[in-house]
């Protein structure tokens, strides 16, 4: 495992006065797969989203390869970014959401090609050859063409892998990719995840899928309450956990 790639340290996070996250730490290694599993509620999504600032935190800190998301250090007090600064950060950080958020009005190909253009001011040219070979890479050369609403569920998924690795990010975040889809059809898209763990892309997924955590995971990171309540690899916290939540969970899902 490489060099730390994304660090949360006492993070909090409150809406109203429902405390969602109460103190989370988290440390993902450059080319390590973490899986985040917890009930339902215990606000995995919400971590996902402080970790590119579509969700700002009341209190810690989160930093993506050495630099704060949000903010900036100057002497000992923090400020906080510009909106400009934090869109640049979240260019190095891939989200796939579970509805695939795919723009209805563009083709496959120019949804790939995009943000690239449009967040990264790559040339066009460029941006669409790396965007052919990653619709190559997802099994989707032939969609190019298409728009979304002619496309699976498990199709739009994967042009949606596709569109954030276009981006070359840094650590790739997976929000339930897979909750959305018919049950036929989720294979596809955790097989992409898969070859993407295996070649070294960092990923932070939050799944229900507890079978793909036990193959793929390097980490589990069990959350419940907004509180870490255990982690380490697959094979201890899902095979020998110690933690009566996760045992809880755990008999209940598996
Ligand atoms: N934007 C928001 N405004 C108000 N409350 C929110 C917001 N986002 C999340 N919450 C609340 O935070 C809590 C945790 O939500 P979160 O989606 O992070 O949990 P989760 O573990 O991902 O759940 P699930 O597995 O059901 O998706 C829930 O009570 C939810 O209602």
């Amino acid at each position: 495992m490489g060099e730390v790639m994304v660090h949360l340290q006492g993070v909090r996070k409150s809406f109203g006065d429902n405390e969602v996250l109460r103190g989370v730490d988290l440390e993902v290694r450059a080319g390590e797969v973490v899986v985040v599993l917890g009930p339902s509620g215990s606000g995995k999504s919400t971590l996902l989203r402080t970790i590119n600032h579509l969700e700002k935190v009341d209190a810690g800190l989160v930093s993506v390869d050495g630099e704060l998301i949000g903010y900036r250090r100057r002497g000992d007090r923090l400020h906080e970014l510009r909106e400009r600064e934090v869109l640049r950060q979240r260019t190095h950080i891939g989200f796939v959401f579970q509805n695939f958020n795919l723009f209805p009005h563009l083709t496959v190909l120019e949804n790939v090609v995009e943000a690239p253009v449009s967040a990264q001011r790559r040339p066009l040219d460029q941006a669409r050859e790396r965007a052919r070979a990653l619709l190559a890479r997802v099994g989707l050369s032939e969609k190019e063409s298409a728009y979304p609403r002619h496309l699976s569920g498990g199709q739009q998924q994967r042009v949606a892998i596709a569109r954030a690795l276009a981006l070359d990010p840094k650590v790739l975040l997976f929000d339930e990719p897979t909750s959305a889809l018919d049950p036929e059809l989720v294979g596809e898209v955790l097989d992409v995840i898969k070859d993407l763990a295996r070649s070294g892309t960092t990923m932070v997924v939050v799944t229900h899928e507890v079978g793909f955590a036990r193959e793929v995971a390097d980490t589990v990171v069990f959350l419940d309450g907004g509180v870490v309540v255990e982690q380490g690899p697959p094979s201890r916290v899902l095979d020998d956990p110690q933690h009566p939540r996760t045992r809880a969970f755990l008999s209940k899902v598996l």
